[in-house]
């Protein structure tokens, strides 16, 4: 017997032209309308439009995800346009999450984008994600890691997470609903969060960023990709459940290994259920918390506060000019790299020499305590180090780092500084 009753169509919520557009993926095993659908009314936000964001982005937006959010502080540079796909020499200067907005209206128009130009912070974390359904962390710094997973907790949301430095790259995927489990608390039927996979962070020597160590941009490609497929796969019921953490080398063969996650920590502070009250972590100071240099939204005093300890290149030029006693500068550079160039007048005091001997940092002959200081280093981090341990030791006076270190100042007040 053949079922002769008609079949129950589903309602045509796609226009003629969707069915065109993303026919091929919906014409998979397992995806098909109700997949599109589903796509078509999520919402999904991309924090960081950098080398993992530009790729993740890319592909959530031509899959068809209906609504995206776009948080980055940050300006276009020519050095990122080697792996941040979407930006373009026409847009340096312009603010990264413009930039990827413009970017997205032009490969489809039907999404919906909203970017966001100012940095993601404690104080503004839950506000800025709780109208998105996941939330994937495309950064490039600790403190915004533990703030994106304590936040996602708080919100019970999935918080998709990359990483990418040199060759090398990792993707998990935070406080996942579980698909295998038959617990009753839906506390429990998450996976880990990223506190309970690094309850304290690493040393801050051990934590390098990719300015400093360098990346491959195909790399932060294959992540950011990566980080889409997961999206994709966590918003149409594809994913089996299963949480992992993914290890991706592109010098290794296998370039790929991954190792599956136990049951998120007990004890852990964020989602643990003997830890504290389940997403209530009291952490609003991530940067402290993290240690080490300050990330470049905290550094470039986008953050109240933070500015007076820091000192731009223009500003530096003119104390150095205008001043009636000059300034001293404090170059924490090796001795190879002073030697290479350095603004004339300048000390030498390496950081590992000065963070061993904080308190007497600075005092050159006929120089007193009280004088202006100012440190500087390449980029800008460890001269903020020098700074603060030159403070805890008790340093008085004005003691200032160069933000954004020599290169700055070849960039915005002597183009024929050789800096490297
Ligand atoms: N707290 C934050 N809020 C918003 N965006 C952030 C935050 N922390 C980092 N980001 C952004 O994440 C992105 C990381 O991408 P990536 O490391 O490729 O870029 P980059 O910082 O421009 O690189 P480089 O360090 O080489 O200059 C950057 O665009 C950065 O501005």
């Amino acid at each position: 017997m053949f079922d002769t009753s008609p079949s129950v169509e589903p309602a045509p919520q796609l226009s003629l032209e969707d069915y065109r557009r993303y026919g091929r993926q919906m014409i998979l095993d397992g995806f098909g309308l109700e997949g599109q659908l589903k796509l078509h009314q999520a919402s999904v936000v991309i924090v960081g439009a950098g080398g993992l964001g530009c790729p993740a982005l890319q592909y959530l937006a031509a899959a068809g995800v209906g609504t995206i959010g776009v948080i980055d502080h940050d300006v276009v540079e020519m050095s990122n346009l080697q792996r941040q796909v979407l930006h373009t020499e026409a847009r340096v200067g312009i603010p990264k999450a413009l930039s990827a907005a413009e970017a997205i209206r032009q490969l489809n128009s039907h999404v919906k984008v909203n970017p966001v130009t100012i940095a993601l912070t404690a104080e503004n974390a839950l506000e800025l994600l709780a109208p998105y359904d996941l939330i994937l962390d495309c950064t490039d710094n600790l403190p915004t890691r533990y703030l994106l997973s304590d936040t996602a907790v708080q919100l019970g949301k999935p918080l998709v997470s990359g990483a990418a430095q040199q060759f090398e790259g990792q993707l998990c995927t935070y406080n996942l609903p579980l698909k295998d489990d038959c617990e009753k608390n839906e506390e429990a039927r998450r996976g880990p969060c990223f506190r309970c996979l690094f309850p304290k962070p690493p040393a801050p020597e051990l934590a390098g960023s990719c300015e400093e160590l360098g990346v491959l941009g195909a790399v932060t490609g294959v992540v950011g990709n990566l980080q889409a497929l997961e999206a994709i796969k966590i918003l149409t019921g594809l994913h089996d459940g299963k949480p992992s953490l993914l290890m991706f080398s592109a010098l290794g063969m296998p370039p790929f290994r991954s190792v599956k996650l136990r049951a998120k920590r007990a004890t852990c502070p964020a989602c643990g259920i003997e830890g504290a009250k389940v997403g209530k972590i009291e952490e609003t100071d991530y940067v402290a918390f993290c240690g080490g240099g300050r990330p470049d939204w905290v550094a470039k005093g986008l953050v109240e506060g933070t500015r007076d300890s820091r000192i731009r290149a223009k500003e530096l030029k003119s104390a150095l000019d205008h001043a009636e006693r000059r300034p001293r500068i404090l170059d924490v550079r090796s001795r190879t790299e002073f030697g290479i160039c350095h603004i004339p007048g300048s000390m030498n005091v390496p950081i590992k020499e000065l963070l061993a001997n904080p308190s007497s940092a600075g005092l050159g002959a006929g120089s007193a305590d009280g004088d202006e200081l100012y440190v500087v280093c390449r980029l800008g981090n460890d001269s903020q180090v020098a700074v603060d341990a030159m403070r805890s030791a008790g340093k008085t006076g004005v003691v200032k780092d160069l933000v954004g270190g020599l290169q700055a100042w070849a960039r915005e007040v002597d183009k024929s500084f050789p800096i490297y």
